[in-house]
């Protein structure tokens, strides 16, 4: 990857009108609260401090280590002011570098110690950005319901349900999520829930293939969700078998190369993907986790694939047809995304490299 190409790609990036598809709430939580939110609890003897800030400044770690990071996390932030605030801190954020709409995942929490309810937890979430702070007008936020892998089926099912039902009261869900560590948890605990999700129409948008895991790849593709997260570690059949699915690839370059998942930007598999013209869309994952942006991650896919700007404009504003946004709200991303665009393109001429 070519360090100037990538600086010279972010005016447009930054000022591109964006759709982050693939970002966990609390893996987008500002390093700034997080820290302070430590400090709080490290006087409690609830987290060590100079443990979590070592684990939070180190600049990759892997998968295992990431998932510690996020038993941290929970640890910090389970209680409903503070999840409201995160909320309300990571919609700004986004806002703020011209993310035009967000489905911004999470697990709902049962926290009884808190008296906190998956209920209240998602209550907690929406208090965060349905105010109506200049940031909100710029920014449609829908959310995503995310199956933990160390859930049991019930648990799991509980989650599918309260979308359902949150949704029917017109609150703005528009899938779910199976994420969590890799490394545990079994396909078929989750399909039963996975399956109510498709009966109830909820959209399905899972994680897959973060660690060699043939079987459950297969089980995955075989099952057709609407779109799938990061596919790394696929041996050829499994490839193949994704290419002839077309099921859109959330791509999450920084992620997959901070988690060890993938060596390096070069080597990612989503140049191939991009290559076979598969449907893919660039992502954050987490990018309060890994110290990135949308803009940024553009502007690494851009000048990993060399694209000149027109390429890098059809790349964002195909993430519109991949969301799971209702069709009266596509058609306006589209209109925005057209004005927006045009209106705010920095100088770089199209076509220059
Ligand atoms: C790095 N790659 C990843 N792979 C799988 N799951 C991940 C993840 N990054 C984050 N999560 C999932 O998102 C949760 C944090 O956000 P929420 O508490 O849900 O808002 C993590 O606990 C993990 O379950
Ligand atoms: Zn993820």
């Amino acid at each position: 990857m070519d360090p100037e190409a990538f600086v010279a790609h972010l005016p447009l990036c930054r000022a591109l009108p964006k759709l982050e598809l693939h970002a966990h709430l609390n893996g987008s939580i500002r390093s700034s609260t997080l820290l302070e939110l430590a400090a709080e609890h490290s006087q409690n003897g609830a987290v060590s401090y100079p443990e979590l800030v070592s684990i939070i400044e180190k600049e990759k770690r892997s998968l295992p280590e990431t998932f510690k990071l996020f038993g941290l996390i929970r640890l910090v932030t389970t209680n409903h002011q503070v999840v409201t605030r995160i909320t309300r801190e990571v919609i700004e954020d986004f806002a703020a570098e011209n993310i035009i709409y967000v489905e911004l995942r999470t697990t709902p929490k049962n926290n009884p110690a808190v008296g906190m309810t998956k209920r209240s937890y998602m209550e907690a979430v929406m208090a965060g950005f349905n105010t109506d702070s200049i940031a909100f007008n710029r920014i449609y936020v829908r959310l995503i319901l995310s199956i933990d892998r160390r859930e049991t089926t019930e648990a799991a099912i509980e989650t599918v349900r309260l979308a359902f039902d949150m949704r029917q009261e017109g609150c703005e869900i528009v899938g779910i999520d199976l994420s969590g560590d890799p490394a545990i948890g079994e396909w078929k605990t989750f399909l039963p829930a996975l399956t109510l999700a498709r009966e109830m129409g909820l959209p399905l948008a899972l994680h897959c293939g973060e660690v060699h895991n043939p079987e459950e790849v297969k089980s995955i593709l075989d099952f057709h969700p609407e779109r799938l997260g990061h596919v790394c570690c696929l041996d050829d059949l499994e490839w193949q078998a994704l290419l002839a699915s077309k099921i859109p690839v959330e791509v999450c370059l920084t992620s997959n190369v901070a988690t060890l998942t993938v060596p390096c930007v070069a080597d990612h598999h989503f140049v191939e993907l991009y290559k076979a013209k598969h449907p893919i869309v660039i992502c954050t994952d987490d990018p309060g986790i890994f110290c990135t942006t949308l803009s940024r991650e553009y502007a690494l896919a851009a000048s990993c694939l060399d694209l000149v700007s027109e390429e890098v404009v059809k790349l964002a504003k195909e993430a519109i047809n991949l969301s799971f946004a209702e069709p009266q709200l596509k058609q306006t991303l589209h209109q925005l995304f057209d004005f927006s665009h045009l209106k705010q393109a920095p100088s770089l001429p199209i076509g220059a490299p």
